[in-house]
């Protein structure tokens, strides 16, 4: 990475952290996210869990759900994610399935774990040794593969 690729990404890292402290401010959590798209523009976002009463809500989601909004586009392929915190798995799946092609962050998982908050225990969960977090069953349904026969056979969907 040149020196003045590594500048730009300190500065919107630095960003990301001055979204997360200023949300703390305003009674959010001490997230904060910039996705910078491909053409440049800067979309912010800071954790809205509490306030909008919204698990879902944590700063990086938001800020890709403005980026997606503000571009009308939901892939945003060449986009760059900075985050003022290790994304989560949460955080992590929706950055895959926007096609963000980059991230970096700040502050680790176990920074996050310091201050209370469980995202290197969901990390954990995902590797396999905390089965017992969340119990997830398959179960044989005859009709289980319908909607994606519908799908196949849909001539005008629109793939993502
Ligand atoms: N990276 C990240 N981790 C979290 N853990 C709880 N909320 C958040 C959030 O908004 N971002």
């Amino acid at each position: 990475m040149s020196a003045h690729d590594a500048q730009q990404r300190d500065e919107y890292l630095n960003r990301a952290i001055r979204l997360a402290v200023q949300n703390v401010s305003d009674g959010g959590g001490p997230f904060g996210a910039v996705v910078v798209t491909a053409d440049g523009t800067v979309h912010e976002g800071v954790n809205r869990v509490t306030r909008d009463h919204d698990p879902t809500a944590h700063a990086e989601v938001v800020a890709i759900r403005r980026a997606a909004a503000e571009l009308r586009k939901f892939d945003l392929t060449g986009s760059v994610l900075y985050a003022s915190c290790e994304p989560c798995p949460l955080c992590l799946s929706a950055t895959l399935w926007a096609r963000i092609g980059r991230v970096y962050f700040a502050a680790d998982r176990h920074g996050a774990a310091r201050a209370g908050f469980d995202d290197a225990v969901f990390y954990e969960y995902f590797a396999g040794s905390r089965p017992e977090l969340l119990p997830v069953e398959h179960a044989q349904l005859a009709a289980a593969e319908d909607p994606f026969e519908a799908w196949k056979h849909h001539t005008r969907r629109t793939s993502y």
